[in-house]
Formats: C-alpha cells, sequence, structure tokens
C-alpha cells in the first residue's frame, strides 16, 4: 500500500484548466460548503487567513470526500511543513519564493533523507493513515506537490532557474505582491502590471510547468488562462461574503431611511 494519492497532483498532471476557490474563512463547517460547491480544488490560506494547524487538519478533513485542497503556509519554514505534511497536507502553495536555492530548500523540507530533511514520524499523522500505510515513506514523495509563488521581480528575473528545481511542480502568480514589489501596490491592474503578469504566465506554460494564479473579475480569469494559465482561483469565501454583506446592509439602510 503506497501514499494516498494526490488529487491536485492529478488535476494538475491532466494538462486540463481547473479553477479553484481561495478559503479564508478558517472553518470547517464553511470549507464543506465550498467543498460541495463544484470547484476543482480550494486553497486553504495560511499567509493571510489567521488559520493554524488545528483549522487547517478541519477543514482539509471535510473538503477531502468532495474536492482537492492546497495549503499556503505563511512560509515554509520546515518545522511547519513537517507538521502540515504529517497532518495530511499532500499540495503546497508556498509564497515568496525568490530564488532557486528558496526553492530547493523548499522541496528538501518535504523530503525525508538522503533526499531532503523531513522528520519521521508519520504514525502519528492522517499523511499515512496513523500508520496503516507500510510503504509511506518510500512513496510519500510521489503525490507531494510543491506550488512556488512567484510575486516579486527578483522570481521572474529567476524564473526558469526556479522552475528547473527538481521537485517543483508547479508555479503560481501572485499579482497583488508582484504588483507591490514592482512599485505598483496601488494599482495592481496597471497595464505595466497585466503585461508582466501575461508575460510571466506564459513563460511558465512555455517552460512546460503548470501556471496558475488568483483573480476576480471574469474578463481578468478569461484573459489569464488565454495567456497560458493552467490553474486559476477564481473567487475567496471571505472576500465574496464581505462583499456581498456589505452591499445587503448598505442597500437597506438606503430603503428604510
Ligand atoms: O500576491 C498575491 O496576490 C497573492 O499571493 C494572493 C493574495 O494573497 C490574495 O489575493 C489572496 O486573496
Amino acid at each position: 500500500m503506497t501514499a494516498p494519492s494526490n488529487p491536485f497532483k492529478a488535476i494538475l498532471q491532466s494538462g486540463q484548466k481547473s479553477i479553484g476557490l481561495w478559503m479564508g474563512l478558517c472553518d470547517p463547517y464553511a470549507a464543506e460548503i465550498v467543498g460541495r460547491a463544484g470547484f476543482d480544488w480550494v486553497l486553504i490560506d495560511g499567509e493571510h487567513a489567521p488559520n493554524d494547524l488545528r483549522s487547517i487538519v478541519g477543514q482539509l478533513q471535510v473538503a477531502e470526500p468532495h474536492v482537492a485542497s492546497i495549503v499556503r503556509p505563511p512560509m515554509a519554514e520546515p518545522w511547519l511543513m513537517k507538521q502540515l505534511l504529517d497532518a495530511g497536507v499532500q499540495s503546497f502553495l508556498i509564497p515568496m519564493v525568490n530564488t532557486a536555492e528558496e526553492a530547493r530548500a523548499v522541496v528538501a523540507a518535504t523530503r525525508y533523507p538522503p533526499d531532503g530533511i523531513r522528520g519521521v514520524g508519520h504514525v502519528l499523522g492522517r499523511a499515512s493513515y496513523f500508520g496503516a500505510v507500510p510503504d509511506y515513506i518510500a512513496t510519500a514523495a510521489d503525490e507531494i506537490c510543491i506550488i512556488v509563488q512567484i510575486e516579486s521581480r527578483a522570481a521572474v528575473e529567476n524564473l526558469e532557474e526556479i522552475l528547473a528545481v527538481d521537485g517543483v511542480d508547479a508555479a503560481f502568480v501572485g499579482p497583488a505582491d508582484l504588483a507591490a514589489d514592482c512599485g505598483f501596490a496601488k494599482d495592481m491592474n496597471a497595464p505595466e502590471m497585466q503585461a508582466l503578469v501575461a508575460e510571466t504566465l506564459g513563460r511558465i506554460k512555455a517552460y512546460g510547468k503548470p501556471a496558475g494564479i488568483i483573480d476576480f473579475p471574469d474578463d481578468a480569469i478569461d484573459g489569464h488562462f488565454e495567456n497560458g494559465a493552467q490553474f486559476v482561483a477564481v473567487g475567496a469565501d471571505l472576500v465574496m461574503m464581505a462583499a456581498m454583506l456589505r452591499e445587503l446592509a448598505s442597500k437597506w439602510k438606503g430603503r428604510i431611511s
């Protein structure tokens, strides 16, 4: 019996376009709503949403029967990666990867020695169904999916070197942080940024690895797919909920005043 198959890695390897939903509500009940909605995958955000190990595990458990999942840690600290891996995370979105050296360190955090530095403790975790997978150590790496975020000028400069790192499965453009690093924090949709994002998606695809991004307007999402994106987060639960609630309150406050 080998390590559990990774449904998101299979989605990437299919070469088919896919859509995902960014989850920031940090709640298993909300994750089940999203998981049952019909997206190909969900992204559990531990960088900008107040997720911790327990909340991530709870969301993984309810989402697993319905949808593929990706987890974004705040950074790829080896101690945190070790906990997430043993807890059953197989697909990682790693923020702020700027060099090939940093990408190699991320991969090493997910590999057992001699290929990396992951500690051996899977029998305590969901990863091996609590020790029920005899060949887990030998096969775990096959089902790990590492997506590096390209969201700085340095990362764009080093893009092909980063993509060449063995163990990097895909790259994801972070439009907001890339814009900020380029001096467009207040105007991430500036023509200069739209051109850079389009070029970067195209370079990732041309290199032969799947390209991902997040965006919300329909025309922007269409454009990203046309420019080479294979997997796109087309919404964020918390962002959508907050906007709809503000709009509803404003509408009725206006109607009753
Ligand atoms: O830089 C970006 O853009 C991202 O990494 C995504 C952001 O964190 C945000 O759009 C998620 O809602």
